[in-house]
């Protein structure tokens, strides 16, 4: 059987210290992420608003406009510095998440933003500095726990309505999705059942559902798929507004973690073999054992019938 992920590759998550200042997050995530490559990463994640404080009334305040793409420099610093990376560090660069507005002209929605939307959106380039592709978090984080946390990341965005895969032709296909979006297990399977070997959440948990569910989330949809999955956090600052849990950690396709990092700065790199999926199916062979004639299969746009 052909190996999903073609040939064996280093994965690094750069747990980053995300600060107030955009051109700091931008040279530090630059000295970083040359650092993961020089230990031989070849597959490089940065966090969920690595660019910014993660906060709703920091969305507006930090937002870039990616279209039309490319968008010029002073669009999107990010985007070029991103680009940039990509080539000098010879790597593929999945660029966590930044804030971005998208101004719809002549629209004024009546909710008072006047025709501006943000998104919470993903930024991913290979090593000649081309856009492979971008990801909107497509669930919004709106959660209220009495006592504990209450956040509500609609007030501000919107939602994405995709699913995303991009086929690295030298390894194979990697799903990208935001935070939020790993506690919805369906667009974890669809990607997997559409052949991605791996599973990448940029994210930002905090100090109460990380502590419950961060690490079961990333075993449980490594368990579900029997794919690699990374997770990589912000590290922790507890003078900003709001604390990431951090603990990046990669997971391989039998729900072991490879590598976690506990809340301060650090970069997890490990090397992710071929094979190693086949390895863990043949062992556990969920893959011939569904019953897609008793539930539907969600990859293909199946529905339940009673
Ligand atoms: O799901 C959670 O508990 C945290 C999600 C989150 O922090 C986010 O989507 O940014």
């Amino acid at each position: 059987m052909a190996s999903l992920l073609k040939q064996s590759v280093k994965l690094a998550l750069v747990q980053l210290a995300c600060t107030a200042d955009k051109a700091h997050n931008l040279s530090h995530a630059r000295s970083k992420v040359l650092e993961a490559t020089k230990r031989g990463a070849k597959i490089v994640v940065l966090p969920e608003c690595f660019n910014s404080p993660y906060g709703t009334k920091y969305f507006p305040q930090y937002a870039e406009t990616l279209l039309p793409s490319p968008p010029t420099e002073a669009q999107s610093p990010t985007f070029h510095a991103l680009s940039k990376l990509a080539k000098e560090a010879n790597a593929y660069i999945v660029g966590g998440s930044i804030p971005e507005l998208v101004e719809e002209e002549g629209s004024k929605g009546g909710d008072g933003k006047d025709g501006k939307k943000w998104y919470n959106t993903n930024l991913t380039f290979a090593p000649n500095g081309e856009l492979l592709a971008t990801h909107r978090k497509v669930h919004l984080f709106d959660i209220d726990i009495p006592g504990k946390i209450k956040f509500k990341e609609s007030d501000v965005l919107s939602p994405g309505n995709k699913i995303t895969l991009v086929d690295i032709p030298e390894y194979g296909k990697i799903a990208i999705a935001i935070c939020y979006d790993i506690r919805f297990p369906e667009l974890a399977t669809i990607a997997a059942r559409k052949g991605a070997f791996l599973l990448l959440y940029p994210g930002a948990f905090n100090m109460t559902t990380g502590a419950l569910h961060w690490e079961l989330q990333a075993r449980a949809r490594a368990m579900d798929n029997q794919v690699f999955v990374g997770l990589c956090s912000p590290s922790r600052d507890m003078e900003a507004d709001y604390n990431a849990w951090g603990h990046s950690m990669i997971v391989d396709p039998n729900a072991e973690i490879l590598e976690q990092l506990d809340e301060k700065e650090g970069i997890v790199v490990q090397e992710l073999k071929a094979g190693r999926i086949e390895e863990v199916r043949k062992g556990i062979p969920l893959y011939t054992q569904r019953r897609f004639d008793v539930y539907p299969d969600v990859s293909e746009g199946g529905r339940f019938k009673e």
